[in-house]
């Protein structure tokens, strides 16, 4: 599949990285602001953009490696959250009411009937098959799973989003994320498979131990997303993927979630490099092998406040540094402006 992602704005972030240090305050003096005001222009193509309304949605998919007793939770779980969220009651749309957020939540593959009207049915399949005995998916599926993701996105940033947040719902998608960042890794299993929501020293050696026969069951090939996607991945990882694509193609701004999001981060930047330029790690989560997955992307983080949840949480709790970046750069005067006079240091910079 081909993305046509746009280059960014370097000579805007140029002109954001002057104008910021007439402002104000002693240069550099809002630290990781100004330089997250500077990667706003260069992604928008805007000197003053706006982030908000930011565009959340959640996919929702099940694991056919729940099977396994991976996680903490039973697989119904998957369902009985999708419920939650139409209901308003989930952390994801706490956090996004409060900031402004569309909001959606769409079906690519729960294994159980759901019939909403909001919820978007995109169901591709009932969950995916257990990786340890078959492969998860079709590569048709994944594609397919990777359009539903695609087409949201789109319809999201039509509606009128300007930053996107793409979140999840799907037991035992930390095993399968944790597979995925093996296989393109290359690190030892040890260091990337985590608690999840929250299983026992026994359980956690017997998670790396269902990774470790999925991979060599299925060896895929790491520099191939959708073979990664089909062997070992998930729905609604390809989903997550394909709405990043979507969203750097238009120029909007991704803010990251946690571990999940990361690796769907990564399938994305397999698809196409570039997208990794319009990504912003909103948070580190404390799922071991988020810091691994972020420092393959590139990022740090903005946030760090010990949350291992998904859905897109981290990413909303961090939002509204996107908010203040643009308003530094929209509101603040200059020394110009303010008659102010500027420091005596001349051009030193920190
Ligand atoms: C009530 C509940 C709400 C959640 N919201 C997100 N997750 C998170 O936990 C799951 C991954 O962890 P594991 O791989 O251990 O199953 C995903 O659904 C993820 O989004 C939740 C998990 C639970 C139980
Ligand atoms: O960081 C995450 O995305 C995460 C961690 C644990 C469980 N679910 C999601």
């Amino acid at each position: 599949m081909l993305f046509s992602i746009p280059k960014l704005d370097k000579e805007i972030g140029k002109e954001v990285s002057a104008y910021v240090d007439q402002l104000t305050k002693p240069v550099g003096s809002l630290g990781r602001l100004e330089k997250l005001a500077i990667e706003l222009a260069e992604m928008t193509g805007n000197k003053f953009p706006d982030v908000s309304p930011p565009g959340v949605l959640v996919f929702a998919a099940d694991h056919g490696v729940a099977k396994e007793g991976v996680s903490a939770f039973p697989p119904e779980v998957t369902a009985q959250m999708v419920w939650n969220f139409v209901q308003g009651g989930a952390a994801i749309n706490a956090f996004s009411r409060q900031i402004g957020a569309l909001f959606a939540v769409v079906d690519v593959g729960v294994a159980a009937p759901i019939e909403h009207k909001d919820v978007i049915a995109k169901k591709v399949r009932y969950g995916t098959n257990n990786f340890c005995e078959t492969e998860a998916m079709s590569s048709a599926e994944a594609e397919q799973a990777l359009i539903v993701g695609y087409e949201q996105a789109k319809e999201i940033i039509d509606k009128g989003a300007r930053t996107l947040i793409v979140g999840e719902m799907g037991i035992g998608n930390t095993t399968t994320a944790s597979a995925i960042l093996t296989a393109v890794s290359g690190k030892p299993i040890e260091q990337l498979v985590g608690r999840g929501t929250g299983i026992s020293e026994e359980k956690l050696a017997h998670k790396a131990s269902v990774i470790r026969r999925a991979l060599s069951l299925h060896q895929p090939d790491p520099s191939k997303p959708m073979e990664l996607l089909s062997k070992i991945g998930g729905l609604e990882i390809a989903a997550m993927a394909g709405a990043m694509l979507a969203a750097a193609e238009r120029r909007v701004p991704i803010l990251l979630d946690g571990f999940i999001c990361t690796v769907a981060a990564l399938v994305a930047k397999l698809f196409a490099p570039a997208v990794a330029d319009y990504m912003i790690a909103g948070h580190r989560s404390s799922e071991m092998g988020h810091q691994v997955a972020l420092e393959l992307l590139g990022k740090e983080p903005l946030i760090d406040l010990n949350m291992r949840l998904g859905e897109g949480s981290g990413a909303a709790v961090a939002f509204p540094l996107l908010i203040f970046a643009t308003a530094m750069v929209k509101e603040m005067a200059t020394f110009a402006s303010a008659r102010i006079s500027n420091s005596v240091e001349g051009e030193e910079k920190q």
